[in-house]
């Protein structure tokens, strides 16, 4: 069958758009099925059809059913100067958005950091977590369970890291209700994000503690207690992927040239709104301004999992005042990054990775996604810091206007 017949047949409903990759090569199919669609809905997809991604890259690895792709602006912030443990120096952040004003507030921020002398950042936690749940018949049983958990360390360690060269378990934290256990399986995993490694690693010690504690049923590899893509306590409380905190001082004369504002007028701000108002508003996880315009704009840029910005946003603002300078930190409990696996493979977030120089491995491996954790946590305390000084000196409708409809102020 030659592309038109196919597509005809797809139209008439004979073969399903996903079984168009039977009958032709991986990128002829994706044209194929763009077509099928058009037809099916009387419409044109041409800017989603004119991609350079390759569907014989992304068959099997990235998305099913491809018709194209679709393309967000991707702008640039920096130089942000940042004073790591593996990030060192002056970096360019690529941020995708479609909220104007956005980009040129960040790059304020790095501009008042860099001129500041740079964020001092640090990691104090790295481990993804996956937590199936048990089913025991009864608290007896439980305790035993536990019991034979804590004899079996090394075993259970020996059959995750069976399946993973670069995925390591770390720590197992049970969590337990009535006769339900939830075993939270910590593990490195190198410079991936870890989900794959984790979850594959974890059902291969699901079917070992099946096979030897048979009073012990898996009932889902995933029990919530991970926390994968939700807000949650537990990543709060333990840290998931990395945990990332950095800071700065901003001497007063940059907050007044730079930022148009003063210590006192930002820690205000930041006592008020991202605490107090954070506070009133019921909200547990995030006591900032906006860490998730930065998060889901570096994600989107180096194809992070766009889901996990519920959690990698979540995280802390602290202001103090000290003279008449300003001490700013922000503290990012889980934020689950990769510089390898997943959409990172993809050219264009590649491209971006390789900006900030951390595309790809590292040597030694899990080095290059640590800096990488670094430069985003930087990028974030630019973030808190610019957008704090433009609430604290009535700046942002206007910018908006300018930035976000071309409206002049
Ligand atoms: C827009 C500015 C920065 C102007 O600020 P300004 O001081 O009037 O601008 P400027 O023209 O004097 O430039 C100062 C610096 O800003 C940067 N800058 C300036 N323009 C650009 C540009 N086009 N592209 C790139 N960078 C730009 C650049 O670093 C520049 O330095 P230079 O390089 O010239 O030496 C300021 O008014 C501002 O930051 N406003 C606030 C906007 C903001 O923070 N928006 C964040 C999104 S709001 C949101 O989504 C969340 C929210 C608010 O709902 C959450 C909540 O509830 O809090
Ligand atoms: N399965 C699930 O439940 C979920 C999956 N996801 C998806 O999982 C994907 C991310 O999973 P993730 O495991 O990070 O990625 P991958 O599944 O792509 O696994 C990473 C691969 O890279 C190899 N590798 C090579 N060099 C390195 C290195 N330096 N450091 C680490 N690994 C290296 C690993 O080998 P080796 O293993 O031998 O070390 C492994 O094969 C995303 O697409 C995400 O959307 C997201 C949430 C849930």
């Amino acid at each position: 069958m030659n592309i038109d017949e196919i597509v005809e047949k797809a139209v008439k409903g004979e073969i399903e758009l996903h079984e168009i990759d039977n009958f032709l090569e991986a990128n002829a199919a994706m044209v194929a099925r763009r077509l099928a669609l058009e037809k099916i809905l009387g419409i044109s997809l041409p800017s989603i059809g004119s991609t350079i991604l390759d569907y014989s890259e992304i068959k099997n690895r990235n998305a099913e059913n491809v018709i194209g792709g679709i393309q967000i602006p991707v702008g640039i912030v920096g130089p942000l100067k940042v004073n790591g443990d593996y990030a060192k120096g002056n970096f360019y952040v690529p941020l995708a958005t479609t909220e104007g004003a956005l980009i040129a507030s960040v790059n304020r921020g790095c501009k008042a950091i860099t001129k500041a002398g740079g964020a001092k950042v640090k990691i104090i936690f790295d481990g993804m977590a996956r937590a199936p749940i048990f089913k025991l018949p009864n608290i007896d049983s439980v305790v035993n369970f536990l019991q034979w958990i804590n004899k079996n360390l090394d075993k259970i360690k020996e059959v995750a890291e069976s399946t993973t060269s670069h995925g390591k378990l770390k720590e197992i934290q049970p969590f337990v209700l009535g006769n339900n256990v939830w075993l939270r399986f910590v593990f490195e995993t190198g410079d991936a994000m870890g989900m794959n490694m984790a979850t594959i690693a974890s059902e291969a010690i699901c079917n070992f503690i099946e096979s030897e504690f048979t009073e012990a049923k898996c009932i889902a590899v995933s029990g919530n207690m991970c926390s994968d893509k939700k807000q949650s306590m537990v990543n709060s409380i333990f840290g998931r992927g990395k945990t990332v905190i950095a800071e700065t001082l901003i001497p007063s004369t940059i907050l007044k040239e730079v930022l148009h504002t003063t210590a006192e007028a930002i820690h205000e701000v930041n006592l008020r709104k991202n605490l107090l108002g954070s506070a009133r508003a019921g909200n547990v996880y995030q006591f900032n301004a906006h860490f998730a315009n930065i998060i889901a704009a570096i994600f989107l840029a180096t194809g992070q999992d766009m889901a996990q910005v519920v959690e990698s946003s979540s995280g802390y603002t602290w202001t103090e005042v000290r003279g008449e300078d300003l001490y700013i930190s922000v503290t990012l409990p889980s934020l689950e990054v990769g510089t390898v696996g997943g959409g990172t493979r993809l050219p264009t977030q590649r491209e971006a990775l390789s900006i900030m120089g951390v595309a790809g491995g590292g040597n030694p491996p899990g080095s290059n996604v640590k800096k990488f954790a670094e430069i985003i946590a930087s990028t974030v305390l630019a973030g808190e810091l610019n957008l704090l000084s433009a609430l604290s000196n009535k700046e942002l409708g206007r910018a908006h206007k300018m930035l976000g409809r071309g409206i002049k102020a």
